[in-house]
């Protein structure tokens, strides 16, 4: 039974040897004892002392666009078994993959998808093409609309279970991190809660295969902004693969248990006028082990007007449009810059 789609299968040909100790026995746990002795520069936000790191966050969003969080109250028995349920369902067949989010018009709700990340409202790849090459497959999950989809895979209604209750916990910590960045940037928002709405949340899990090879073979996911307002992601504790831009070099965000990895989106950079970072950032391969990621996007409501300085007024709608129309004619995103106000000069 092949799990992996099959744009993806040349990468098993490229499987390295296991490593091998000076005693002669392999030692797996190798990898992942280095992974967590280094720690990164990321900086740490702790949710339950959000009052007394205001200008740790403030900075940490001028600065990196990124940061860790800890304390966010998420049990840390949801992630493992998050985790662990994403597993068994990419290790179905292809097959039964693509076959398990359609039918009952449900595919708003959930859909699969591989080779590339971008993806249409209704959740299907954007147009096939040269563009999609990205080492990745997943899954795509309309939270809004999650009571909807009634899966007929056991392990895919384990995990939409599971999903409702992580859901729960993303709104709650991207309410309050966007309440206080709204309050660090004296943001006068009539009616805060349509800028960061809950119902646009969207919850990616994925999955990149590894390759011995993964210098050479290409990108899990190629360099780019994520359109959000804020994105929160939780990445498989032993396996990195996450990398962030940070003046102009490359940083791995080491995979470090029970913390949660915060950035700030295009939607927020425009909303605090370029003072705030939506940053490039990028996911390379494994060499030995695959990776799973669940990520969290959370947008405006589609029709509110982004006011700005810096920016022409968009609305995430128009935005969105702008982003799919820019990919499906040249492969790639160009994001805020089509809305900055002196384009023309
Ligand atoms: O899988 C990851 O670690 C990041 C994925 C990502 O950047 C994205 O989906 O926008
Ligand atoms: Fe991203």
């Amino acid at each position: 039974m092949e799990s992996l789609p099959p744009s993806l299968r040349h990468l098993n040909h490229h499987q390295a040897p296991p490593t091998i100790t000076h005693n002669g026995n392999s030692n797996p746990t190798k990898d992942k004892e280095k992974d967590q002795e280094e720690y990164d520069e990321v900086p740490i936000i702790d949710l339950q002392r959000l009052s007394h790191e205001k200008s740790k966050l403030d900075e940490a969003c001028k600065e990196w666009g990124f940061f860790r969080l800890v304390n966010h109250g998420i049990p840390l028995t949801l992630l493992d078994q998050l985790q662990d349920q994403a597993k068994q369902i990419f290790s179905l067949s292809f097959e039964t993959k693509q076959a398990s989010c359609n039918g009952n018009g449900t595919e708003r709700a959930a859909s699969y998808f591989w080779g590339t990340p971008a993806l249409t409202t209704s959740g299907t790849a954007l147009t096939s093409g040269p563009q999609n090459t990205h080492l990745v497959e997943g899954f795509s999950f309309s939270l809004g609309q999650i009571s909807l989809f009634q899966p007929q895979l056991s392990e895919l209604e384990s995990f939409r279970v599971l999903l409702a209750e992580y859901g729960k916990h993303l709104s709650r910590i991207a309410t309050t991190l966007f309440e206080s960045l709204v309050k660090s940037l004296n943001l006068n928002l009539l009616e805060p809660s349509s800028y960061l709405d809950e119902n646009t949340g969207n919850v990616r899990v994925y999955r990149y295969p590894s390759c011995s090879d993964s210098n050479n073979v290409g990108w899990g996911i190629n360099e780019h902004t994520d359109s959000s307002v804020l994105s929160i992601l939780s990445q498989d504790d032993q396996v990195s693969g996450l990398e962030v831009l940070k003046d102009h070099k490359w940083v791995t965000v080491k995979p470090i248990p029970n913390t949660l990895i915060v950035n700030i989106g295009d939607m927020m950079q425009a909303l605090s006028d370029d003072m705030y970072k939506s940053v490039f950032h990028r996911v390379k391969i494994n060499n030995t082990k695959e990776r799973i990621s669940i990520c969290y996007f959370v947008f405006p409501n589609e029709d509110v007007k982004i006011e700005s300085s810096k920016y022409k007024p968009f609305t995430y709608n128009e935005f969105r449009a702008q982003v799919q129309k820019d990919i499906k004619e040249t492969g790639h995103k160009v994001g805020l810059s089509r809305f900055q106000r002196n384009e023309d000069i």
